[in-house]
């Protein structure tokens, strides 16, 4: 079966800096892949970019396409996009706020969505449908809250039930916990889950949390200044890092390190159109030589591979202990059962 989303070539430049570098990218049918890396190495301007969200004075290149959507989504115009954005592809960011309008019951939010996109028609059906969206993400009761009404955790979980009300082909998820306290951030991140899963929902999920992306995840990509450096299955690359990049990333993100100090990446990530020719990483890299003032070509197949001129073949001496320690159901510290009465501003603070 064709992948539900296919990204040949993708450039983000703004003025003469390029900050995202012909990336390619490919998620299957109910395929859920995810994209890491450190701040700044160019996650969210990709997906900005599939979604056809970059601000005005960002430009993207390359391709994007979406199944069952018959044109290119790179330069579409923008009332050809708004038809695709919460049909066929639908997102959740980090932040529910801004996502929700703050001057509208929460209900009406979800019904809108699904009357907007015709996946349903009359107000009083998609009332009633919005309700039970509601109350499959544990919102029973709420329907009628306006979002100032509801706690962080409640907040993210109506943006879950809009961006799955019409059965989206794909979802895209920017640190969608990042936001939240943690008691709800597993509950939060089952909801998608099964959300994606029961809807067969191809899902893309940024993150820098690698124990979640463990979790949710069956393919990750690595992103470093803005350019895919390594990717695979997630138990291969997590266990196996190739990429001297990925390495240190694992490394420092060592959950089970005895006395937590773990080894960081040394230096600093350089400022947005300011990388080094060649490999990106070259200038924190201990095992950089002159060969690395050179691109890197990519070793691997479309779907798996890496981009070093020397990388680690030592099989199993990276660090893999993030893989073991987050293999745990989500589910296991879920948030309590709604209230059945929204909460009051004041006691809905876990954002
Ligand atoms: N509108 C813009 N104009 C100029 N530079 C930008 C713009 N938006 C983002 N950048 C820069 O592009 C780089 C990549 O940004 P991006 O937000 O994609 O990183 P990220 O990997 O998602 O980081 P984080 O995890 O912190 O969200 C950053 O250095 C950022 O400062």
């Amino acid at each position: 079966m064709s992948d539900v989303l296919t990204v040949q070539g993708l450039t983000v430049s703004v003025r003469d800096k390029t900050l995202v570098h012909d990336v390619d990218l490919t998620v299957g049918p109910g395929e859920r892949v995810g994209l890491i890396g450190e701040s700044g190495s160019g996650k969210s301007l990709t997906a900005l970019a599939i979604l056809g969200l970059l601000p005005e004075d960002v430009h993207a290149r390359g391709s994007v396409r979406l199944t069952g959507v018959d044109h290119e989504l790179i330069g579409a115009a923008e009332r050809r996009l708004s038809r695709v954005r919460g049909r066929d592809l639908a997102m959740v960011f980090q932040e529910p706020m801004t996502a929700l309008n703050p001057t509208m019951r929460v209900g009406d939010q979800v019904a809108e969505a699904m009357l907007i996109h015709g996946t349903i028609s009359g107000r009083r059906a998609a009332r009633a449908a919005a309700s039970s969206l509601l109350d499959r993400v544990q919102l029973d009761g709420v329907a009628r809250a306006y979002p100032h009404q509801l706690s962080g955790g409640q907040r993210q979980r109506v943006v879950v039930a809009i961006a799955l009300a019409n059965d989206p082909a794909l979802l895209i998820c920017d640190e969608p916990t990042t936001a939240l306290d943690v008691t709800v951030q597993a509950m939060v991140l089952d909801l998608i889950m099964q959300g994606v899963t029961a809807r067969e929902s191809a899902l893309l999920f940024i993150t820098h949390d690698l124990a979640v992306v463990a979790t949710v995840c069956q393919r990750v990509l690595v992103m470093y200044g803005g350019r895919v450096v390594e990717s695979g299955p997630v138990e291969e690359v997590f266990t196996n890092p190739r990429h001297r990049y990925t390495q240190g990333l694992l490394a420092a993100s060592d959950l089970e390190s005895a006395d937590r100090r773990l080894p960081t990446i040394p230096g600093n990530v350089p400022p947005a159109g300011q990388f080094p020719d060649g490999c990106v990483f070259r200038t924190r890299c201990a095992h950089a030589t002159d060969l690395c003032a050179t691109l890197p070509p990519w070793t691997g197949t479309a779907s798996s591979g890496f981009a070093c001129h020397h990388p680690a073949d030592d099989r199993g001496s990276a660090v893999p202990r993030v893989v073991a320690s987050a293999r745990q159901p989500v589910s296991s510290t879920a948030e309590p059962a709604a209230p059945t009465e929204p909460s009051t501003s004041a006691e809905a603070s876990d954002a």
